[in-house]
């Protein structure tokens, strides 16, 4: 499915990628824990017993830690949706065929789709990224041409992608990242389209977390038991045949990842090294999420995983995270649609920090005995 395409030519240097890619890396600093006691001391003086907005009071202090920021600001916010296709769609591991993933950009594009309604819900702007899709899309407002190849290679068969255009994968959607930070947005989001890409991402998954993928493969979009069992053989196909290249984090994402999910981690590195905060999606951009942290454990202190998806198999995943997602809606559609929806939440929690009054400054008797 990969021909090879002019963004590939422009980085075939694969020694000076890496480099670029390291020293991305290494701008990604751990967050500012050193700020908690002050951001949880102002949290205590608002009006409401200690610790009663719970899981509000924790977003608002890992924003603060995140951004570095006693006093953040958060009201422009950006969704990102990367669209890349699959070798691996051949092997009938979906319910739905390959073409709907440039539809449905082109849906997208035009308004029509979930992530279009929920991003403009939450005042979110919102742009699709063409990582890899094997289709060649007009120039349009609203979508960024990355393209690395034309779909990835069949993992079931080989490595879907090359260290190289992996790399460019991953510098690509840190460029995305770090203009939104230019742009002035305070809070991104990921999302995804992809045909079969649950079948990398639970590949991924796996091999990264050292998961059996049986108990994580799932329905996807809505695939029967038959398929489902089929599709537990391609992925079991797959990391067999890969595994010589899975002896790194990167070697693990160009053999089983995707040009999408390559660009997901590489946008959470971008963001990362530049304390901006991230909306992780749902079963897909989670699997580009463990990747970002797997090349970067600094990373993780910048995301917030959204939702809880529906998908068999991220429950164990974000278990295995110690992370409890924000909102448990039974969503398993991706897009970026869990995110959307959990930006609600996180501006709420900002809004709180920020708005309310204190004891004092409202003049309320403070707790009996204090
Ligand atoms: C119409 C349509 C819209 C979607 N939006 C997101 N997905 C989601 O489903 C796909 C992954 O599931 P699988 O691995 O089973 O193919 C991805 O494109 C994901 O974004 C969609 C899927 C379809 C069919
Ligand atoms: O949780 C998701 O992101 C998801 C689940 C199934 C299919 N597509 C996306």
């Amino acid at each position: 499915m990969t021909k090879p395409s002019s963004l590939r030519n422009l980085f075939s240097d694969t020694p000076s990628m890496q480099k670029q890619f390291q020293t991305l890396i290494d701008a990604v600093q751990p967050v500012d824990g050193t700020l908690t006691e002050a951001a949880q001391a102002h949290l205590d003086d608002l009006t409401k017993p200690r610790g009663s907005l719970g899981r509000l009071e924790e977003i608002a202090l890992q924003f603060v830690r995140a951004t570095g920021c006693l006093k953040p600001v958060l009201t422009k916010k950006k969704i990102c949706c990367f669209a890349g296709d699959h070798g691996v769609a051949i092997e009938g591991v979906s319910a739905f065929p390959a073409e709907v993933t440039p539809q449905m950009v082109y849906n997208m594009l035009s308004g029509g789709a979930a992530i279009n309604v929920l991003a403009s819900h939450s005042g979110a702007d919102l742009d699709v990224v063409d990582m890899g899709v094997n289709h060649d899309f007009p120039e349009t407002e609203g979508l960024v041409q990355r393209k690395v190849g034309r779909g990835t290679r069949n993992i079931a068969e080989g490595p879907a992608m090359t260290e190289a255009e992996t790399l460019i994968a991953l510098m690509a959607g840190a460029g995305i990242a770090l203009s939104a930070h230019e742009a002035g947005y305070h809070l991104l989001g990921t999302g995804e389209m992809g045909i079969a890409n649950t079948t990398p991402a639970t590949a991924l998954y796996a091999v990264l977390l050292g998961i059996a993928p049986e108990t994580i493969a799932g329905r996807g979009t809505g695939i029967d038991d038959q398929r489902l069992e089929h599709k537990k053989t391609v992925i079991r196909r797959a990391i067999e045949i890969n595994q010589l290249h899975c002896g790194t984090p990167l070697g693990t994402l160009a053999a089983l990842g995707g040009f999408e999910i390559a660009g997901i981690a590489g946008f959470i590195l971008g963001a990362a090294s530049v304390r901006l905060p991230v909306v992780v999606d749902g079963f897909i951009s989670t699997a580009g999420a463990v990747a970002a942290m797997k090349l970067c454990p600094a990373s993780s202190g910048y995301l917030f995983f959204s939702h809880l998806s529906n998908e068999q198999g991220h429950r164990t995943v974000m278990e295995s995270q110690g992370v409890r997602p924000i909102l448990d809606l039974d969503l398993r559609l991706g897009e970026g649609t869990g995110g959307a929806l959990a930006m609600h939440v996180i501006e709420g929690a900002i809004r709180i920090y920020n708005e309310m009054a204190t004891f004092s400054s409202a003049c309320v008797a403070g707790k009996e005995g204090e």
